[in-house]
């Protein structure tokens, strides 16, 4: 809020959250923070006292981070370089162990950490604690070949989730931060992406919204305008004509999916906003791009 805003005007502004937080009340709010939203220390402060008054007027936040940028950084210190197809990182072994050690790591602990200073109760979680995140190895097909399948090596798929850990720290008023790696049957993990656990995980909550903060200003078109609403046909079409591409692509799947299976409401939101998650969810200001079921 501007410093020029006049205390009538603040006063309207609180007023105006009162039938979101009406709304919202007990409500599952699955939120993913992407890697790139994640980048300067004030914005970060940001979302983790958003996230504690999310909490504190009685919705319940589910965060699911990514760490892309951070597991980049890391392994170019180790002389790697990272490589993605069709927005996916392509998982070495060796690698398989960075994302570990990156996402379970350090990413993870920091956002708990942050939260934990704004007054909330965050505990960290990966998909293997509570065997939150069943996976196998992706098959994944060539877009441009579909009868052609591409090995990505330790990508997972999600076969299935088991809520009861989140559950059991909602009850707890806990909040939880959940790192996108899953386990399969052999206790073998896999490096999953994040919007992907996050749309899936919001779908098998029940969630009423799910957002996705990233570093767009939303979905854009050819020319770089925001994109306020899409249906999955504009989807379609913005898939075939090259206009979604990189990390866009899994990150409007996961979204359209998680629409179309009952999450009510859908949202791809600039992450690099001040309070973007408050004002997304408790204000009239409508914000990035909301993805619709049809
Ligand atoms: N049409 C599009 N509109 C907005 N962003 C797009 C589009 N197509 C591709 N992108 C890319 O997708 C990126 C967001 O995905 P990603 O890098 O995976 O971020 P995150 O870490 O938030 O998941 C944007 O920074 C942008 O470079
Ligand atoms: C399979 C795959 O691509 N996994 C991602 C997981 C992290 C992620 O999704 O991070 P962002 O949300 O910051 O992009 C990766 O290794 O980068």
């Amino acid at each position: 809020m501007s410093n020029h805003t006049t205390p009538a005007q603040k006063a309207l502004t609180l007023a105006e959250a009162l039938p979101y937080i009406k709304r919202f009340f007990d409500k599952t709010i699955v939120i993913k923070y992407g890697g790139n939203a994640m980048t300067d220390p004030y914005l970060k402060e940001c979302f983790a006292s958003d996230v504690v008054l999310l909490k504190l007027v009685g919705m319940n936040p589910v965060v699911v981070h990514g760490g892309g940028p951070q597991i980049n950084e890391m392994l170019d210190k180790l002389g790697k370089k990272g490589e993605f197809i069709q927005g996916m990182r392509v998982t070495d072994d060796e690698t398989m162990d960075i994302v570990e050690m990156v996402l379970g790591g350090h990413v993870n602990k920091e956002i708990v950490n942050l939260i934990n200073r704004h007054g909330g109760k965050a505990v960290g979680l990966t998909g293997q604690d509570g065997n939150l995140i069943h996976a196998e190895k992706l098959l994944m097909a060539n877009k441009d070949k579909p009868e052609e399948m591409i090995d990505i090596g330790m990508v997972g798929d999600i076969v299935g989730i088991d809520p009861s850990i989140i559950s059991f720290l909602d009850s707890g008023d806990f909040i939880p931060v959940i790192a996108p790696i899953g386990v399969g049957p052999d206790g073998e993990t896999y490096n999953i992406n994040a919007d992907v656990v996050a749309g899936k995980l919001a779908e098998i909550l029940g969630a009423e919204k799910l957002i996705l903060l990233t570093n767009t200003p939303g979905v854009l078109d050819k020319n770089g305008v925001l994109l306020t609403g899409l249906t999955p046909k504009q989807i379609d079409e913005l898939v075939e004509d090259g206009t979604l591409s990189g990390g866009m692509l899994p990150k409007i799947s996961s979204a359209l999916d998680a629409a179309r299976s009952g999450v009510k409401s859908v949202h791809i939101i600039d992450g690099r906003v001040e309070h973007a998650l408050l004002l997304e969810v408790l204000t009239d200001e409508g914000v990035g791009t909301l993805i619709k079921a049809k």
